[in-house]
């Protein structure tokens, strides 16, 4: 286990893992955009593991537009789902340990424990429907593939929540924010660890049967509107900062009220550590 692939490695995840990384010299990970490999394109993607047969692939390309897959399900779709279950098929075939990302937008929210991985599945939007079919897509040419399922991701990288929070901070006296979205944001560095930590396990495990789809977030519970309010204390923003209700905050895509995840599966598997999600942010913000 060496030669690990990044697809979409120029995104915020990728670009978190190549951060990471640089405390896993025993890994060589090679970053690929879309210009330079177009996970669309199954010709593309066979030639690319017929040439370089990489031993992992880190699967961070993705469509992550919320509210825009609502009017552009076929695109949603195609990088979610099609590409997936291309690239599913072409690891299987070159035996390429597969890691595949979902999200927590898979569920419904009408739950008010934290969802288990096996727990029932019912996406409310484009994107959570396109990442659903993704994860069959994956799992279903491959049961070795692991599918991690996040929520919430943030970083120094990219598009987000908090850039656009720190943004409309700057810009704005006053902001709405929605409080009856429960969820835990997930620091994107703290992933990209994860991730590199599961390779190291199974590197030293390589029997051990570890397919299937695990939960990870930051450790704690909070919402859109809390989260908003600690960027606003850790930034000694002065923005006022208003609760509403999501029918006051109206957007194309419909988001689950409560999509808190369980972790212990990855916790006991893989002896993973996971970090509070105040201090994540903390960290984020100090690296920033
Ligand atoms: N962001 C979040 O809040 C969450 C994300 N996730 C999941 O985590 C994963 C990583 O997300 P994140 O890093 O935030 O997403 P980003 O949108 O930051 O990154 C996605 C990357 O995919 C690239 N891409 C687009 N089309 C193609 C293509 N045809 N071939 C190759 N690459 C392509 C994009 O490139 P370009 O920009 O050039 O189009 C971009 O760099 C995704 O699977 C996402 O669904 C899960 C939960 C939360
Ligand atoms: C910018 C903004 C958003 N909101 C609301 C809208 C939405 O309900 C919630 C989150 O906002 P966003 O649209 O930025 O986040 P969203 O795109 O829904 O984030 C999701 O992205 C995908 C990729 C995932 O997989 C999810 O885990 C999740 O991280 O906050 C406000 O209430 N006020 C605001 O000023």
């Amino acid at each position: 286990m060496k030669n690990i692939l990044v697809t979409g490695g120029h995104g915020q995840l990728g670009l978190s893992l190549k951060k990471a990384a640089t405390a896993y010299p025993q890994f060589n990970l090679i970053f690929m955009d879309a210009a330079e490999l177009d996970v669309t394109d199954a010709d593309a993607l066979s030639a690319y593991f017929g040439a370089n047969q990489p031993d992992a692939c880190i699967n961070c390309a993705a469509y992550t537009a919320v509210d825009k897959a609502e009017s552009e399900e076929e695109k949603a779709f195609l990088l979610n789902f099609q590409a997936v279950l291309s690239l599913a098929e072409i690891c299987a075939e070159h035996r390429t340990q597969l890691i595949h990302i979902s999200t927590d937008y898979v569920f419904s929210g009408k739950q008010n424990v934290p969802y288990r991985e096996d727990d029932e599945t019912d996406p409310q939007s484009i994107y959570g429907s396109s990442k659903l079919r993704g994860e069959a897509a994956a799992l279903g040419y491959n049961p070795d593939t692991i599918v991690i399922r996040t929520s919430w991701l943030y970083s120094e990288y990219a598009v987000n929540f908090l850039k656009r929070m720190q943004e409309l901070m700057r810009e704005k006296q006053e902001l709405s924010v929605v409080f009856d979205q429960t969820g835990t944001p997930t620091y994107a560095g703290d992933l990209a660890t994860a991730l590199l930590d599961i390779l190291q396990y199974k590197a030293g495990n390589p029997d051990a049967a570890i397919g299937g789809i695990y939960h990870y977030s930051n450790e704690g519970v909070t919402s859109w509107y809390d989260f908003a309010v600690t960027i606003k204390e850790l930034t000694a923003a002065t923005t006022t900062i208003l609760p509403v209700t999501s029918d006051k905050y109206q957007t194309a895509a419909a988001r689950p009220a409560y999509s808190v995840l369980n972790k212990e599966k990855i916790k006991e598997t893989f002896g993973i550590q996971v970090p509070y999600w105040r201090d994540s942010l903390t960290k984020c913000l100090r690296r920033m």
